[in-house]
């Protein structure tokens, strides 16, 4: 797929007022057994304050793409593309050209990621209160002003700022250490929280409950947050707007409600129909038929056409443009149009897109 063709296939992807532009972003890793292409020309915008929510299978470039968005792809990845972050309107700061100090500074105070498992990068042996300072005090911040803000962030997240800070990591449960993992990454004021698998490793009631404070401190603190998640109950219920990853690839994206009624890529529908009920436990999700693409051996023309049943030669054979279902809904597919209509919704799906579901 090649997202750069025209004015309109631009239209699909940029919005009003991005904070961060990403295009023609690519990661690969040079392997043994041949070139691993791990994210391939992703273009994406993201809007200042939206909730964005990017789904997709284990392993389909999700957390690839996260990383590109703060030069952040682990050695011996190699990342190429163009990655802006607008401070304001008028700002543009080139994340690729910054500097070790710059970046530092970056991912703290501008654009900062809670990255997957990140719950066990608390130095077990430092106090809660002392990852805060620490942080702070690497950052040239006042720390009093800091531990101030710092535990104002604590009891927005409805924990005791005191009992926490004098915590030590595996003192506190799952849940609440998640919840002071939020606020120390938010402790610097950044302007965009970007969070992998925010709650994988959670039951469900806390799952729900964490979400809700973060909408609450994404209006408090006036955030624009990236969920990655292969969690798309989760997506449904807070993100703006989506972006579905198939085979390190981005395949569809618009407005949340918009995909969850007229999702256009049969991948997007399979995904929907997997999904039994959007407010279902994820256990309960079906699986969809065939298996990812190893990425050194990803399927000439359309990725997705050995598993998707509108597949003919011209999926075979050429790799679909971006296609625009409305002006703000895109999708890589070359039978887009009938994808409603070949691939219906299950019942189950459907009433969670429609009825049921209040989102
Ligand atoms: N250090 C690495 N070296 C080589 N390949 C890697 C490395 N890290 C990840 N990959 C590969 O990159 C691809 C995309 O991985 P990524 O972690 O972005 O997927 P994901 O969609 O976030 O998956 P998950 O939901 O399981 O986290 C996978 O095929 C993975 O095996």
């Amino acid at each position: 797929m090649s997202m750069h063709e025209s004015t309109t296939d631009r239209d699909l992807y940029q919005t009003a007022d991005p904070i961060v532009e990403i295009r023609d972003a690519e990661v690969v890793f040079e392997m043994d057994r041949g070139v691993s292409r791990v994210l391939e020309s992703a273009d994406l915008d993201i809007e200042r304050n939206e909730i964005l929510g990017i789904v997709g299978e284990s392993g389909s470039g999700k957390s690839m793409l996260a990383s590109a968005m703060l030069d952040a792809v682990v050695e011996p990845g190699i990342l190429s593309g163009q990655i802006t972050y607008h401070p304001d309107e008028r700002e543009s700061v080139d994340v690729l050209e910054l500097d070790d100090r710059e970046l530092k500074k970056l991912r703290w105070e501008d654009i900062s990621m809670v990255f997957q498992g990140a719950m066990s990068s608390f130095n077990p042996t430092m106090n809660v209160g002392g990852h805060f300072t620490e942080t702070l005090d690497a950052h040239n911040y006042d720390v009093e002003a800091g531990m101030n803000r710092a535990r104002e962030l604590l009891s927005d997240l409805y924990l005791e700022p005191e009992r926490v800070l004098e915590a030590y990591p595996h003192e506190l449960s799952g849940g609440m250490k998640q919840r002071a993992l939020i606020a120390l990454s938010v402790v610097l004021e950044p302007d965009v929280l970007v969070m992998d698998e925010p709650t994988a490793a959670l039951d469900l009631l806390m799952q729900r409950s964490i979400l809700s404070l973060l909408e609450k401190l994404k209006e408090k603190y006036d955030l624009t947050l990236v969920f990655i998640t292969h969690d798309l109950p989760l997506v449904a219920e807070l993100a703006d707007r989506m972006a579905v990853m198939y085979a390190f690839q981005l395949v569809e994206i618009g407005p949340t409600e918009e995909i969850l009624e007229h999702a256009a890529h049969p991948y997007t529908r399979a995904l929907l129909n997997a999904t039994p009920n959007l407010d279902a436990p994820l256990s309960e999700m079906r699986p969809i038929d065939g298996s990812a693409p190893d990425p050194v051996d990803v399927p000439a023309g359309c990725s997705y056409h050995p598993r998707c049943p509108l597949a003919d030669d011209t999926c075979v054979a050429t790799d679909p443009d971006y296609h625009g279902v409305s002006e703000s809904h895109g999708v890589a597919c070359h039978h887009w149009a009938h994808a409603a209509e070949e691939i219906p919704f299950n019942v189950d799906a459907a009433e969670a897109t429609t009825g049921g579901n209040q989102r």
